[in-house]
């Protein structure tokens, strides 16, 4: 390699084919058959000017399906043409004003290479009327053009182009910026109230769903389309939710930002092009006019954020939130109201599977370990955040995984690490401006650091993304009052109560000053996205367990050896073993001895964790201080569940009493 010279750093002129250091010499007296100078190097372009050069070096997609039946054309075929005129109506009624008889022209194709985009593609928004009508507005005389499920690539240099704060990182993501909002704004969510969901939904204290009215949706609904219409161009993401083939829900993701479309591309199910043909009309529709507020003088707007659902419109509006997890999450709670309807239980909840077909769930909230220990080199990830549970079995409902990256580190979690390259999005991370490394352990913009890629991403990803029963229910919670074991084994109405209670216990602020542990009960490990009561979700996973035989499992990935200023964070390394000991089945086999207060079962010894962490009691040098947290711990779970007491859980009476008794005892 030396003879290239600059390897090193060093410049060195590049060496003749005689091996003599020096430039080529300029010929001035060329060969004889002509005077004009020629550069013979290589065979030269079919082109004479630079755009038709330009022009040779892209070629069209190929048509996506052959025609069916052979060569000859199948008797109903759509030419392409027609189906492209198709696939613009539909887009074009999705963003029809519902006030206005005509609209903007809606056209396919980016409007910097107008020169590129066929006239016959052009679809006026024309409603009611069918005869041509003058124009009454200015915006109907406008196009918008429609960027239709672009590929990553073509997402990227739009991003780049078009938006500040995207960059192409050293590992070949996408660094964006989300806006002021880095979290999501679960206190800026409607749900339209109406004679069907006043009755189904979970209403009321301790609920997700605070009302609107339909007149009011429609308010921000018209303003979202109108602002999403006055631009030049939008992203229209068509795509599908869940992997079981037969409870498949197709969403369409309207938005005026490429960080939001490559977003989606990567955490939906991506269509092959055969599927995207035969999309047509989509279940559910989002508006996304993130980066317009909505109008604080509007009926139940309390900020100018609002991310606002309609059950019986299929539709949801985002105004004032350019967060894109918003979008992911506004499409967890519309499964968590479509799938209960059939009998399907929503979880929020990673999934993976072993060599041997054993299939495990991780739930729990943000931040406690769902996608960093369902994320398993040794197992097959199914999905790391929502999953179905059917009479099949599991399916996953995304197609792409959206891990935290706050101190992220190759050694402790590589595949996540190596996750992160062309076509990943990362939200909100520090990188350096000359080399683009991305410093994970910067806070600088938000701790809420996240990357988003496709789940191939992921090695041993098991694709389709479903599996069967499982075998095992593994409730996540960061303790860091560092009072919960490790690990305890739960019977089903321990289970229950844990599920119901879904506790974790964050440390609060990063300000700086004294940090106390802040608990927090999110009802079935998710109650922001849930739209049913939580005992509805709680009653099915009982029975599901049941049926299948499922071993439930309490695993604190939080403080060990004291609360969070004393103690210290349990080393993933060792929340790693016990999850390995619970798969392969040998925790199953330990001997158990039971705690006070909460009444765990905890394993006396575990292959690679050291025996003494197991009980908390020992890793406390204060025990008084160690039972004065515990029973504050259970005094705050008991003060929790009681608003679940009323509620009758299942078909089964004694269920209710059951898991009551399944709490801590104080
Ligand atoms: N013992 C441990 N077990 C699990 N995670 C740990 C442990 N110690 C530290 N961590 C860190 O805690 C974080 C767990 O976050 P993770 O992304 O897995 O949360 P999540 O449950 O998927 O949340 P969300 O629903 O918000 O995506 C990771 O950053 C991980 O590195
Ligand atoms: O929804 C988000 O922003 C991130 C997430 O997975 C969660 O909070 O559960
Ligand atoms: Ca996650
Ligand atoms: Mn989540």
């Amino acid at each position: 390699m030396a003879s290239q010279g600059t390897e090193n750093g060093e410049f060195s002129f590049p060496r003749t084919p005689k091996g003599r250091n020096g430039l080529p010499k300029i010929q001035t007296h060329g060969k004889k058959e002509d005077q004009i100078c020629h550069d013979d190097s290589g065979p030269s372009v079919k082109a004479q000017t630079i755009d038709e050069l330009h022009s040779l070096q892209k070629k069209r997609s190929v048509p996506t399906t052959p025609i069916k039946g052979g060569t000859q054309p199948a008797f109903n075929a759509v030419s392409e043409e027609e189906r492209q005129k198709q696939q613009l109506q539909s887009i074009s009624a999705s963003l029809a004003s519902l006030t206005r008889e005509t609209g903007p022209k809606v056209v396919r194709g980016d409007p910097d290479r107008k020169a590129e985009t066929p006239r016959a593609h052009v679809t006026h928004q024309r409603h009611h009327v069918h005869a041509p009508t003058l124009s009454t507005s200015d915006s109907s005389l406008k196009f918008t053009h429609i960027l239709y499920n672009l590929s990553p690539a073509e997402l990227y240099e739009q991003a780049i182009k078009y938006e500040k704060g995207s960059f192409i990182t050293s590992s070949g993501a996408l660094a964006t910026l989300s806006g002021a909002k880095t979290g999501r704004s679960p206190r800026d969510k409607r749900v339209v109230r109406d004679d069907t969901t006043e009755d189904e939904l979970w209403w009321g204290k301790g609920s997700p769903n605070i009302e609107m009215d339909e007149h009011t949706f429609l308010v921000n609904r018209e303003r979202a389309v109108d602002y999403l219409c006055s631009l030049d161009k939008v992203y229209v993401n068509d795509q599908f939710l869940n992997w079981d083939p037969v409870h498949r829900i197709k969403v369409r993701i309207v938005s005026a930002r490429a960080y939001h479309s490559l977003f989606m591309h990567n955490m939906c199910i991506r269509p092959t092009p055969e599927e995207l043909e035969e999309f047509g009309t989509p279940d559910f529709t989002i508006y996304n006019a993130g980066m317009f507020p909505c109008n604080r003088y509007t009926h139940y707007m309390t900020s100018s954020t609002s991310i606002d659902l309609n059950l019986g419109r299929r539709e949801m509006v985002i105004l004032g939130t350019q967060y894109a997890g918003e979008m992911k999450k506004g499409l967890f709670g519309v499964m968590h109201y479509l799938m209960p309807k059939r009998q399907i239980l929503s979880l929020h909840s990673g999934c993976n599977m072993g060599k041997d077909g054993d299939v495990a769930l991780f739930f729990g909230l943000s931040g406690t370990g769902k996608t960093t220990l369902s994320t398993d080199h040794n197992r097959y990830l199914i999905g790391d955040d929502e999953h179905c549970w059917s009479e099949n079995g599991v399916s996953n409902i995304e197609g792409g995984c959206y891990a935290k990256c706050i101190d992220l580190s190759r050694e402790k979690e590589p595949d996540i690490f190596n996750a992160i390259k062309f076509g990943t999005v990362m939200e909100n991370v520090v990188f350096d401006e000359h080399t683009r490394e991305v410093d994970y352990s910067d806070k600088s913009v938000t701790e809420n650091t996240r990357a988003a890629y496709p789940i191939e991403y992921i090695p041993n990803a098991k694709i389709p993304c479903v599996g069967p029963h499982p075998k095992n229910v593994i409730l996540l919670a960061c303790d860091a009052f560092g009072v919960l074991p490790p690990v305890s084994k739960l019977n089903l109405a321990q289970t229950m109560y844990h599920f119901i209670s879904g506790y974790t216990a964050l440390v609060a602020g990063t300000e700086d000053g004294i940090k106390e542990p802040q608990a927090t009960f999110s009802a079935c490990f998710g109650a922001a996205f849930i739209m049913l009561h939580p005992t509805k979700y709680a009653a099915m996973l009982a029975e599901k367990m049941k049926k299948h035989g499922a071993t439930g499992w309490l695993v604190n990935t939080g403080w060990s050896g004291g609360s969070y200023g004393s103690g210290k964070r349990i080393k993933l390394a060792y929340t790693r073993k016990i999850i390995d000991a619970i798969h392969s089945g040998s925790l199953l086999e330990a001997e158990y001895t039971k705690t006070e207060i909460f009444g765990l079962e905890i394993p006396t010894a575990i292959e690679g964790v050291p025996s003494e962490i197991l009980d908390p009691a020992n890793t406390w040098p204060d025990k008084k201080a160690h039972l004065q947290t515990l029973t504050k711990l259970g005094g705050l779970f008991k003060k929790n569940f009681e608003v679940f007491l009323n509620y009758k859980i299942g078909s089964d009476n004694n269920l209710a009493d059951e898991i009551l008794a399944a709490g801590p005892n104080i």
